[in-house]
């Protein structure tokens, strides 16, 4: 990866200076201070070794009369697969949860208290190839699998809150697949799991091949340190997404995604949309996407007359967080593995939703009607035409 462009920020501090740099970075990300928080040395020195990146930022609210401070420290991570593609399914597995758990004890050193991964995070994305062997033995059960057991014993460990994304295999219901999220408490206990609601359909992303739209719903998780959602990857073009986990209470609403610069993931859209649906929905976001090429032992085409490939394309990282204010951080880099560590205080939300009324203001009284409307099988798009008076 050493020719690629390493991210976006890179570009911008490299080319400007001083005021200039001020002023993009108050007009483009809403921000004056980037909040940077210290690290230990320790933790920096163990990034250096593990060869991660690792920043932290800090997302500061007003002082209350009657309320404390509510601190919380979140961390995402993303990561490149560990071994080739072509290695056994539990071998492959083993490398990755090696080589995260190093960044994982080192947001345990920090004093992290949530962490979310990318989307599928120990597996390739290997839903390019249509091929089911041997990727669907990459499921598992979501209570009590080889990944929610590794992730168990350290949320234990560190008390800390998991937002694990796997391929789930439901054995209680005729070993079907699902997109999942699993939540693990601060107890190493599962608190519940989400499935993913939007399936992609669009350039290599044939995930509709292995599993249904999800069942359940638009869940909030009521953990320890805050009302937490997951809205994955798809997700995050479908606003009424967004907005329900909102409607639900979530607190802080992460995107894990598996996406690619070329049209399907759309990355001039990536830093648009998590940051758009926490400024609507005045909660805080977080989007992590995974890092890296993952070549196929066996090439497919995309159906597009070109020729065939091994790849879907550069994974292009770059996760952040926003705020509910619509003020971000600046993210992880595109080519590298990494920690970001927000440390966020979510008396925001309720103070940015007193400032900005948006839920005063929604209107879904109307918007129910108009789209129940929409549903019915005769229903007649509104549009007003000159001649009609
Ligand atoms: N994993 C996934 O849903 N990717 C779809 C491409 C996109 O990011 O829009």
């Amino acid at each position: 990866m050493e020719n690629e462009t390493v991210s976006l920020e890179a570009i911008v501090n490299n080319n400007l200076n001083g005021r200039d740099l001020e002023e993009f970075n108050r007009i483009y990300y809403g921000r004056t201070d980037n909040h940077e928080v210290k690290l230990k040395e320790s933790s920096i020195a163990a990034a250096k070794e593990a060869d991660f990146e690792l920043a932290a930022y800090a997302f500061p609210a007003k002082k209350e009369q009657t309320r404390p401070p509510r601190i919380v420290k979140v961390g995402v991570i993303q990561h490149s697969i560990a071994a080739p593609t072509d290695r056994p399914v539990n071998e492959q597995k083993k490398a990755i949860f090696e080589k995260v758990k190093k960044i994982i004890d080192v947001a345990g050193q920090e004093g992290v208290n949530i962490i979310c991964f990318q989307e599928l995070w120990n597996m390739p994305f290997a839903f390019c190839t249509r091929e089911k062997q041997p990727w669907c033995e990459f499921a598992e059960s979501a209570e009590d699998g080889p990944t929610t057991r590794f992730l168990s014993e350290l949320a234990a460990k560190y008390a800390m809150v998991f937002v694990s994304s796997i391929l789930e295999r439901d054995e209680n219901h005729s070993d079907i697949l699902w997109n999942t999220a699993v939540i693990i408490s601060d107890t190493g206990s599962v608190i519940g799991k989400h499935r993913k609601n939007h399936i992609p359909r669009v350039g290599d992303f044939n995930e509709s091949n292995y599993y249904m739209e999800g069942n359940t719903g638009h869940p909030v998780f009521a953990t320890r340190y805050g009302k937490i959602a997951v809205n994955i990857c798809f997700g995050r073009h479908h606003v009424l997404n967004w907005m329900m986990f909102g409607q639900n209470g979530a607190e802080i609403v992460f995107n894990p995604s598996a996406t690619i610069a070329a049209e399907a993931g759309s990355e001039y859209m990536w830093n648009i949309e998590a940051r758009n649906a926490a400024i609507t929905n005045c909660y805080y976001t977080a989007a992590i996407n995974r890092v890296g090429y993952e070549e196929f032992p066996n090439e497919f085409t995309s159906a597009d007359g070109k020729p065939a490939h091994k790849d879907l394309g550069l994974f292009y990282g770059s996760s952040y967080f926003t705020g509910p204010d619509g003020v971000r951080c600046p993210g992880l880099s595109r080519t590298r593995d990494g920690l970001l560590i927000a440390v966020m205080d979510l008396n925001k939300n309720r103070q940015i939703k007193d400032r900005r009324c948006y839920y005063m203001t929604q209107r879904l009284d109307m918007y129910v009607h108009s789209l129940s409307k929409v549903l019915e099988l005769d229903y007649k798009p509104q549009v007003v035409h000159e001649n009609e008076k």
